[in-house]
């Protein structure tokens, strides 16, 4: 798809931003968020006009106390009108919880290397194949509605393994498409991937599963990440993963750290004129009900530090409140 040749086309595509700071974002902080704090935070990246939002995982909390609480966590978003509530679940387990939960969409880490699969999920991948048909097959059987998605880790390098073919990368998106999964996504685990290698592998992988191709989950660790997204773009993806303040970091993938910041994904792509439906001000309300829920941890993006420039137009037409309007315009 052509991106707009202006800010201002009217024609601009939507761009699904999937919020994953409580579960990406939270999963690598030391510290566990109190719920009535996550709660907070997730009604303000509500307010602010977030669609899609990644609440936590099901997964034991002797691996992962900061999502102990995700099932009260899961019913307090679905309580919240228009938008995708998902949870990360690693195995079947996990999925029964999170659709009585009532999740709108699951998510499963299906990595394309072996190494990582073993030390995340302690599976192999033909294991998590296994799983994800499972998966699939419950899901049809008791929340037909519910989507299914494949997050494939690791999809661009392995800290652990080195490189990662990208015939298997292929090979594992068609895979988790005959296994059930209505959305497949690559991920950029521990921040390995160049735009070039992200824009080859997405085409490659959207030759392969077409309409399945799903979202674009890419870490900053080496400064790449909104080139990375630009890439993406390229090669036709319009769902992107992010995280608010960049947090994020697989606990198991030595060398992860944090997310596309979701306060500088939405400023470049609004600014782009594609549109988010996320309203910047209220972004940053959300990242300080962030700040104050995590106290002394550090948060990411230059975005909030600079303020939105004077003239600022977000794609729909609509401008800030708060920004001066350029001398041009005024
Ligand atoms: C790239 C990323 O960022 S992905 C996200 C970050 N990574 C993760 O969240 C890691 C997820 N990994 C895991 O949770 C684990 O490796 C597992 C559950 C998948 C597998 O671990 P194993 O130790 O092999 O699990 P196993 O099936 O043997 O069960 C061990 C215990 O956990 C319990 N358990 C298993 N799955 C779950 C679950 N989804 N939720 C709660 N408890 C569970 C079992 O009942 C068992 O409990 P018991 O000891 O009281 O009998
Ligand atoms: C599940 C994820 O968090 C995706 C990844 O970084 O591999």
């Amino acid at each position: 798809m052509p991106l707009p040749s202006s800010p201002a086309s009217p024609a601009a595509p939507a761009v699904l931003i999937s919020e994953v700071g409580p579960r990406d974002g939270l999963q690598s902080v030391a510290a566990v968020m109190p719920t009535a704090a996550k709660l907070a935070w997730i009604d303000a990246l509500h307010a602010a006009g977030v669609r899609e939002i990644e609440v936590g995982s099901f997964v034991p909390a002797a691996r992962l106390p900061q999502m102990a609480d995700v099932a009260e966590v899961v019913r307090h978003a679905v309580a919240l009108p228009g938008w995708t509530v998902m949870a990360l679940v690693p195995n079947l387990r996990g999925a029964e919880a999170a659709l009585a939960a009532g999740v709108h969409k699951l998510t499963l880490p299906l990595s394309a290397s072996e190494a990582h699969s073993q030390a995340n999920v302690r599976r192999s991948r033909a294991q998590m194949l296994d799983e994800l048909r499972a998966i699939d097959r419950l899901r049809d059987r008791v929340a037909p509605g519910v989507a299914l998605e494949v997050g494939l880790s690791t999809a661009f390098g392995c800290t652990l393994q080195g490189p990662v073919a990208e015939d298997e990368v292929v090979r594992l998106a068609a895979a988790a498409v005959e296994a059930g999964a209505d959305e497949v996504g690559l991920s950029d685990t521990t921040g390995m991937a160049d735009p070039a290698q992200v824009r080859r592998r997405f085409r490659q992988v959207h030759a392969a599963i077409g309409r399945h191709l799903g979202a674009a989950h890419l870490h900053n660790t080496r400064g790449l990440g909104l080139a990375n997204v630009l890439a993406a773009l390229d090669a036709g993806v319009r769902t992107f993963d992010s995280s608010q303040g960049g947090l994020g970091g697989c606990p198991y993938a030595p060398g992860a750290s944090g997310n596309v910041v979701t306060e500088d994904l939405v400023f470049m792509l609004e600014a782009m004129g594609l549109d988010t439906g996320i309203d910047l001000e209220r972004l940053m309300a959300a990242r300080e009900v962030l700040r104050a829920g995590l106290p002394g941890e550090p948060l990411h993006g230059m975005t909030p530090e600079a303020g939105l420039p004077p003239g600022f137009v977000y794609a729909d037409g609509r401008r800030p409140a708060g920004v001066t309007p350029a001398p041009e315009a005024a």
